[in-house]
């Protein structure tokens, strides 16, 4: 018998399950991650766990996205091969119904983060679609869909390599982690797909991330294969890395590892690494036919009781009569309250800058004596002065750095680390890098107290904010002599683990 599904019920399921992801953490993440904060050594990275939990509660609480980063939709969809979508629409028209009405409901405005004509125009679509869509028949009368909502900074540390048959994966991930520095907001997953072909990797990688955190339980239970021995040598190996919370060096990187394979061809090994991050979002649902699908909402109770208070100990900064004398007294991992104004930019910013310099033309805003925040926030709802509002990754603008400090900035502020030649830049303007915790945009929203648009406004999320903040909490990451905290903390924590052996929450 054939069953029917009406394109009614799957644009309401992909809406709600869209909704659902923007402010509920999974389950299996929030357990693993109170674990993981338990355990953890470091004080920073602690803190910045802290941060991440209490934010995701808030989130729970206020319906309001973990990140400002709402993510690229994937979704999977499994078809039974015996049900038939109702209408004229194809698939995929459907599923972006649902994500346009998820990402423009009212209440919980997402961030419109796509943007068409990637290599050229980059316009954005505005509402975020289209998604990107993966659909495989199976046998049976059911419509099984994962969604996801994946983050711009993760998915940029994506990484794939087509090894020679005897190459080592392990030795191959080993490599790829440190490299991939905390633009991917760990502690997250890593979703690893090997075999098949170039395309089928990468495709197993992400579809790996859609399980639960279940290492806990692999490693009391034991491995049952050598898949499940190799997510165990992984998640152990990566972990002893010491990258920590935000790269700030620790104990916990990963909360688990996932692979799939698929055959391959005899000459060839491709293996694909995804990670997924502290903003881990999906959702799965079933079709029958008979309706659509509404998720279960979890319990407040059921969040670890962490409540992230900002550091009594931290240095008060007063950025409205900020002097290069105070930028420069300031030592790498020093902890910072920002009180005043400060601008924001981020990656269409800076380009319209150097491109505007490059002319001759003047900016919309002078950046001298100014800090400048690398974010795209989400839109406000309700009385809100600015949507959740956390860091991007800074990395990206490196090259832009010494451009900016010419025009007299005094300082940055983003998440993840900055690179050598950035690094270098700070150091000979006796600036300073300061980082914000990647994954925690609500509670870093609230100590943003006024925002309005002060340039390219035609940019959206990307144009040129002006911020009042009040206690805006940031850590001192790369400072006037150009002491950089993501390359001192892993190499001191990676040290300590090898010397005490120190584990992670499992
Ligand atoms: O686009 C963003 O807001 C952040 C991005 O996901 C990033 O992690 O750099």
């Amino acid at each position: 018998m054939t069953v029917t599904i009406r394109p009614a019920d799957l644009i309401e399921s992909v809406a709600d399950a869209l909704q659902f992801i923007s402010y509920y953490h999974p389950m299996d993440y929030i357990r693993a991650l109170g674990v993981a904060y338990e355990a953890e050594q470091s004080p920073a990275a602690k803190d910045a766990i802290a941060q991440i939990l209490t934010n995701s509660r808030m989130c729970a609480e206020g319906h309001r996205p973990i990140c400002q980063d709402t993510g690229i939709v994937t979704v999977f969809v499994k078809w039974g091969q015996d049900c038939r979508l109702d209408g004229s629409q194809s698939l995929q028209e459907v599923v972006d119904e649902g994500v346009r009405r998820a990402y423009l409901h009212p209440e919980n405005k997402l961030r419109a983060s796509i943007l068409a004509d990637p290599a050229f125009t980059r316009r954005n679509t505005k509402d975020n679609t289209p998604s990107v869509l993966h659909v495989e028949m199976v046998p049976g009368a059911t419509v099984s869909v994962d969604v996801a909502a994946k983050g711009g900074g993760s998915e940029n540390k994506s990484k794939f390599k087509m090894m020679n048959p005897s190459d080592s994966i392990v030795d191959w991930v080993l490599e790829m982690i440190p490299q991939m520095g905390a633009g991917w907001c760990p502690p997250g997953m890593l979703g690893i797909g090997i075999g098949g072909t170039a395309e089928k990797a990468m495709l197993l990688a992400k579809q790996s991330l859609m399980g639960s955190i279940d290492m806990a339980q692999l490693k009391a239970r034991g491995p049952q294969d050598d898949i499940e021995a190799l997510r165990i040598e992984l998640y152990d190996k990566v972990n002893a890395l010491g990258i920590g919370a935000q790269g700030l060096g620790g104990l916990s990187t990963i909360l688990d590892v996932k692979i799939l394979d698929w055959p391959t061809h005899a000459a060839s090994k491709p293996v694909a690494m995804i990670p997924n991050c502290a903003a881990t979002r999906h959702a799965h649902f079933t079709l029958d036919g008979s309706g659509p699908v509404y998720l279960e909402a979890p319990k407040l109770a059921d969040w670890p009781d962490v409540n992230w208070t900002p550091d009594k100990a931290a240095i008060r900064v007063d950025l409205d009569t900020l002097s290069p004398q105070v930028v420069q007294s300031w030592k790498h991992g020093d902890r910072l309250l920002l009180n005043g104004k400060m601008l924001t930019g981020r990656d269409a910013a800076h380009k319209r800058i150097a491109d505007m310099l490059a002319k001759g033309e003047e900016l919309p805003v002078s950046f001298k004596g100014r800090v400048i925040y690398y974010v795209g926030p989400v839109d406000p709802v309700g009385a809100e002065v600015v949507g959740p509002a956390g860091p991007t990754t800074a990395t990206r603008m490196d090259k832009f750095t010494r451009m900016m400090l010419d025009q007299g900035l005094l300082a940055m502020v983003g998440k993840a680390e900055r690179g050598p030649a950035a690094t270098q830049a700070i150091a000979e303007a006796k600036s300073a890098y300061l980082m914000a915790v990647g994954g925690a945009a609500y509670l870093v929203a609230r100590a943003i107290k006024g925002s309005r648009v002060v340039g390219f406004e035609d940019l959206g999320m990307e144009a040129i904010y002006e911020f009042e903040v009040a206690d805006f909490p940031v850590t001192v990451a790369v400072d006037s002599e150009g002491q950089n905290v993501h390359t001192l903390a892993p190499l001191v924590w990676r040290e300590k683990i090898a010397k005490e052996g120190l584990l992670a929450g499992v």
